[in-house]
């Protein structure tokens, strides 16, 4: 069967989110200033809970990672295969859009040749011309002692600029430690290091490596990395929404 990677899985129920809320200047700014921006409450706590939950269904993975076993740190995630399951589907069909117009002032001001298509699918049909077919919407979990080395999530020559990722998880409530944390290298200096104030239901966008930073001299290049400092208790999920495809 052809899978479409447009086409859609019943998953639970999101109705009520809602993209068009947000203020799409300030996150371009946010974007532009720091390199992430925040969405607050994207996801409800019921809804979080519902994407979670997916984490233990049979099917609709097209892997699992254990990361201890590759070095990426302590922890498992599973990648998504297409269709994507609903929730997943609009989220990542739904924030494309908005993201791609920032993508491409990126590559721009960095001096980048590619430049994004408005929409996603069309975005996909290059990633697959180029040989990236594979989905990599994933859902991570962690435990106690789990964590997510510094890390990009480059799957090929294909590379859209941004990639968001949303707590599922309640800090202190339902997890303690864990907190996600962004690096910054900026060329022949030591990385700066941020942490992610995220709640539950709350997502951040941020750079998957480079991204333009305005210098007294015109724009330069940083690159970021992601990670996730250690779980102390309890259990922590993500969902992870990266938007090109893998090799
Ligand atoms: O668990 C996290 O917060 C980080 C997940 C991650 O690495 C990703 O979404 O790409
Ligand atoms: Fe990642």
């Amino acid at each position: 069967m052809m899978m479409n990677a447009d086409s859609r899985v019943a998953g639970p129920d999101l109705a009520g989110y809602d993209l068009a809320g947000y203020d799409w200047d300030r996150i371009a700014d946010a974007l532009d200033a720091e390199g992430w921006a925040m969405l607050p409450r994207l996801l409800d706590a019921d809804q979080a809970d519902a994407v979670a939950a997916l984490y233990d269904r049979p099917d609709g993975f097209r892997s699992h990672v254990v990361m201890a076993r590759h070095g990426f740190g302590k922890g498992e995630y599973r990648y998504f295969a297409y269709p994507l399951p609903d929730p997943v589907a609009a989220l990542r069909a739904g924030l494309y859009p908005r993201l791609a117009p920032i993508a491409n002032a990126w590559h721009a001001r960095m001096g980048m040749a590619t430049r994004f298509p408005a929409d996603h699918a069309a975005y996909l049909d290059a990633c697959h011309a180029a040989g990236q077919r594979r989905p990599t919407p994933l859902l991570l979990r962690y435990g106690p002692g789990d964590h997510n080395c510094l890390h990009q999530d480059l799957y090929g020559e294909a590379v859209f600029p941004l990639q968001a990722a949303v707590l599922l998880s309640a800090p202190r409530a339902e997890f303690t430690g864990g907190d996600f944390v962004l690096t910054e290298q900026r060329p022949r200096m030591q990385s700066r290091v941020e942490v992610v104030p995220l709640e539950k239901g709350d997502a951040v966008i941020f750079a998957v490596n480079a991204r333009p930073r305005r210098g007294s001299r015109g724009d330069y290049r940083v690159a970021l990395r992601h990670g996730v400092g250690t779980v102390r208790s309890g259990r922590r999920h993500t969902l992870g929404i990266i938007f090109h495809d893998a090799a």
